[in-house]
């Protein structure tokens, strides 16, 4: 699709490293018609220097606004947003029971599916979610109209059936390992029909745990993932009482990373959900294998699944990335997910230290160039630098003036003109919500407009 080229000026906000924002006042980026950044200007006039842009169109984040990265959730499940805030005392095994499997089963309705999807799909992206790594269910039409819906509404996605045939009701899960082994390359086929080069929608292989799957189940898709060098999610090591069953299951495994190691599906390109409870052995293996971890502060606090240590996986360094874990987790929203994870820090600091805690920029690095590792595609987006696509959102703060009047505010981020942009971005971190996300681009196309939604 060829699009409009664009200069966009005004704020640009982005992690330059772990610990660093760089932030540039006055700026302009130019985007071209396939959506890459073409060049980048710390002083907006420098934009007349450039020749063939005269024309373009302009975008200006005003005095209040700034450009930042769309955000990259790195594991979400899509089926599971209806019962986003639902989750009563339950844990790990029995919320899966409980509110899960009977959920997720449903889709084998079309039309409800429909429904769910293109609400979760417009949601994310509401929130800035430019890039999504999605679970769906077993069902092969639900999982490829999920597809459908991220391409069409042009959210950048993983999209993963999900597998497992057994330790769930007859009612669902899949009848044996030929019938989910067919049922996962129907689901890759399509998106090669859809993206055949990947650009928007990948698949990715998706056995839900090592519980969920007999060892032929886990063997048939890590042959699969060694076979086609797809990306595979799954969780690992979440709460006391699954790596206890793990233990049980699979004896003759070290441990829970063993289980997928022994089984081909530990690769540079496996994402492992919540990491919680792992050994400093199974720490060592992820690292060696350069598989990748999705840190879900909510999901862990909700289920009460623990804290996971993610200043000891960074100093081991071990490549970590957020994910809202919908709806273990109760929020879509990654900004929300960002401020989990700091005050998730926060718990862990009172018991180790201040060291374990994350800082309001590392948090935000996470959200953006941490998921872009954690899915691949670091030199793609998570960033502002010439050659990467234009995954950006454009936030809105409220300027309070004398006669300021609260209806027609942006969202609760009330500025008063005193603040830094470190104050600035701090502030959005901690008392932002979707409100304050007015545009969002993916590979340079308008996928979310806030003003043309409310009115
Ligand atoms: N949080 C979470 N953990 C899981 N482990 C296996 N399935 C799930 C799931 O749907 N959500
Ligand atoms: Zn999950």
């Amino acid at each position: 699709m060829s699009l409009e080229k664009t200069v966009y000026i005004g704020t640009f906000i982005h992690c330059q490293s772990l610990t660093e924002l760089d932030i540039v006042d006055n700026g302009a980026v130019g985007v071209d018609e396939q959506g890459k950044i073409a060049f980048v200007h710390r002083d907006r006039h420098a934009t007349s220097l450039e020749q063939g842009w005269k024309s373009a169109k302009i975008v200006d984040s005003l005095k209040h606004g700034f450009f930042f990265p769309g955000f990259i959730d790195t594991h979400i499940h899509a089926s599971q947003y209806p019962n986003a805030g639902v989750f009563g005392k339950s844990t790990l095994l029995d919320w899966l029971n409980t509110y899960t499997f009977p959920l997720e089963s449903s889709f084998n309705a079309l039309d409800k599916a429909a429904r769910i999807y293109n609400r979760v799909v417009a949601r994310t992206l509401s929130h800035g979610t430019t890039t999504a790594c999605y679970y769906a269910t077993v069902h092969v039409p639900a999982t490829i109209l999920l597809a459908d819906i991220c391409h069409s509404k042009g959210q950048r996605a993983f999209v993963g059936r999900v597998c497992m045939d057994r330790l769930s009701p007859e009612w669902y899960r899949d009848e044996s390992v030929e019938a989910a082994m067919d049922a996962t390359k129907k689901c890759i086929e399509h998106i090669e029909n859809i993206d055949p080069d990947f650009h928007l929608i990948t698949p990715i292989i998706t056995p839900r745990f090592a519980p969920s799957c007999t060892d032929e189940c886990l063997i048939a898709q890590g042959r699969l993932v060694q076979e086609t060098g797809l990306p595979c999610q799954t969780h690992i090591s979440e709460n006391k009482a699954e790596c206890q069953l793990v233990q049980e299951m699979f004896p003759e495994s070290k441990s829970y990373t063993e289980v997928y190691d022994s089984t081909g599906l530990l690769t540079n390109r496996t994402i492992l959900a919540h990491a919680v409870h792992l050994t400093p052995e199974e720490r060592a293996l992820i690292k060696l294998r350069q598989a990748k971890i999705s840190h879900c502060p909510a999901s862990n606090t909700a289920l009460t699944s623990g804290t996971a240590k993610v200043r000891t996986l960074l100093n081991e360094g071990l490549t970590v990335g957020l994910g809202t874990d919908i709806s273990g987790g109760y929020t879509s929203s990654l900004l929300a997910e960002a401020r989990e994870a700091i005050f998730v820090s926060r718990h862990n600091a009172m018991t180790e230290g201040d060291g374990a805690k994350l800082s309001v920029e590392e948090a935000l690095y996470l959200a953006t160039r941490g998921g872009a590792k954690v899915v691949g595609l670091e030199d793609r987006i998570g960033g502002f630098e010439v050659g990467k696509d234009w995954d950006a959102q454009m936030v809105m703060l409220n300027p309070v003036g004398k006669d300021e009047d609260l209806d027609q505010s942006v969202g609760l981020v009330d500025v008063f003109g005193g603040e830094s942009w470190s104050e600035k971005v701090e502030k959005w971190v901690y008392t932002g919500d979707d409100r304050n996300t007015m545009a969002v681009w993916v590979k340079g196309r308008l996928v979310h407009d806030r003003e043309r939604v409310r009115s």
